[in-house]
């Protein structure tokens, strides 16, 4: 088993039910999704030109579509080492479901860690089910791409970009029928506009769900 990883680092997780949790992020290449407004879209192809070696990808990049092949082992190796202080690690990407997670996972819940993953809910979710899965539904993007009813099903929170009315409609035409019990529901502004904040806010205290905001990016960290 092999991981496209773009890159490997250290923050503090900036969104979500994580917010503010130290971790270690596992940023791995691909993702065919094609959100106009994604903040990561140097992770969207995979190629050859751009392969390095695995060194390379440690440490936060500065938008570079570079990945590296990373075996399991070495990869577990290197997470578990003596580099990282937190013991959260969050799979991200690109798109992470594109890739079966469940030897990675299980390896690393094995070691103590607690793992999350971020997904856009277009593929089957393959994890440890002790895993925490956020689902941040892509409706209608450039790829084609739809939700799947059982990464929804699978998931621990839904964190849905919000720019306007449009989205908060999407997503309630997505979850008719989804039993949210034990679910957590939270909208997060798309790119800081003022706009989204405002409507993100309103629509989250008239629901009671959670707002998520992209702490880092206002203090400027990865
Ligand atoms: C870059 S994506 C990678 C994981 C996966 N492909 C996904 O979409 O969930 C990580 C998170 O960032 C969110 N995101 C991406 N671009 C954003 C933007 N411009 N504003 C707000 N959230 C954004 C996504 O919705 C997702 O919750
Ligand atoms: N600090 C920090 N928190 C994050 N939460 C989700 C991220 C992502 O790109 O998936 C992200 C990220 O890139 N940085
Ligand atoms: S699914 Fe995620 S990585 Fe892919 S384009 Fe959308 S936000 Fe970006
Ligand atoms: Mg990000």
């Amino acid at each position: 088993m092999q991981y496209p990883v773009n890159e490997i680092f250290e923050t503090i997780q900036g969104e979500g039910h994580f917010t503010g949790v130290p971790a270690v992020f596992l940023r791995l290449q691909g993702c065919p999704v094609g959100c106009a407004w994604c903040d990561t879209r140097h992770t969207w192809e995979v190629l050859a030109e751009d392969q390095v070696e695995p060194g390379l990808v440690i440490g936060a990049g500065d938008g570079e579509p570079r990945w590296a092949q990373w075996p399991l082992e070495q990869l577990v190796a290197h997470l578990t080492g003596p580099q990282y202080r937190a013991r959260h690690l969050v799979i991200t990407g690109g798109e992470p479901c594109m890739y079966d997670l469940r030897p990675l996972t299980e390896r690393m819940i094995a070691a103590g860690w607690r793992c999350q993953i971020e997904t856009s809910g277009c593929f089957e979710v393959k994890t440890d089910p002790q895993t925490w899965v956020t689902v941040s539904p892509k409706v209608g993007m450039k790829g084609g791409l739809e939700v799947q009813r059982s990464a929804l099903e699978r998931a621990n929170e839904i964190k849905h970009p919000v720019a306007m009315q449009k989205h908060v409609d999407e997503l309630d035409a997505l979850l008719a029928g989804v039993a949210l019990e034990g679910k957590e529901v939270a909208l997060q502004p798309i790119s800081q506009q003022h706009r989204a904040n405002e409507l993100c806010v309103r629509v989250c205290i008239e629901r009671n769900w959670r707002l998520s905001v992209q702490t880092h990016k206002y203090l400027n960290i990865d």
